[in-house]
């Protein structure tokens, strides 16, 4: 990454960058993509996993498309993705700091029926064309505008593809017939 990043800068290697120079710009640009994107995507995973365990009819399905459409002795890889349809699952004055709450946003009981409900299904029915790339404001886990996640495509990508081999190389069960918590705390 940091190669990739002093190409980018290769011009202004004796620039005054807002009084930093290249070196620490670019350690700090790592920093900022390891650290938004190491605990966002494992959470993002472990909660996935958690909510399937919980409705096996969901990993089931999921599990019979991958058998499917990468067949039962093969890794899933970037190809088979696109083919994996059941796993797709104001203007402001300047100075003025703006907190969403996507959580309620992403919940809002107006657009979505039962929305504490593990319900994937309505991403190809009732919500169909509905994406998370921050366009439509109802679901914008990567946030929109231009503070927008930067991380989105190689976070979906691996997310896909984690998911994917783990469904389809592991049976995976509870531990027990108790349901695995997935209640939120701070
Ligand atoms: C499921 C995985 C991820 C989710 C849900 C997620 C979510 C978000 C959200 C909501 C923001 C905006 C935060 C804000 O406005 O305060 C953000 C920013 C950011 N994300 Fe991600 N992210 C994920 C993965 C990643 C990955 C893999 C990377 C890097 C490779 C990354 C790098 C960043 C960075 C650097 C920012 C700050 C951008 C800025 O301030 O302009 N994220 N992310």
């Amino acid at each position: 990454m940091d190669t990739m990043l002093l190409s980018l800068f290769e011009d202004a290697i004796d620039e005054d960058l807002d009084g930093f120079d290249v070196g620490t710009i670019i350690k700090s640009t790592c920093l900022a993509m390891l650290a938004g994107g190491s605990d966002t995507t494992v959470v993002a995973l472990a909660w996935t996993l958690s909510l399937l365990l919980n409705n096996s009819h969901v990993m089931q399905k999921a599990q019979e498309e991958l058998d499917i459409q990468v067949g039962r002795n093969k890794l899933v890889d970037e190809s088979h993705i696109t083919n994996l349809i059941e796993l797709l699952v104001a203007t402001i004055s300047l100075k003025v700091r703006v907190l969403f709450n996507l959580w309620k946003i992403q919940r809002d009981p107006t657009v979505w029926s039962e929305p504490d409900l593990f319900k994937p299904e309505r991403f190809l029915t009732t919500h169909k064309g509905v994406d998370v790339k921050g366009n439509n404001f109802e679901l914008i886990p990567f946030s929109s505008g231009r503070r927008i996640c930067p991380g989105i495509s190689s976070a979906l990508v691996l997310l896909h593809l984690t998911l994917a081999n783990v469904l389809h190389a592991f049976e995976i069960t509870r531990p027990s017939d108790e349901p695995i918590a997935v209640t939120e705390s701070l």
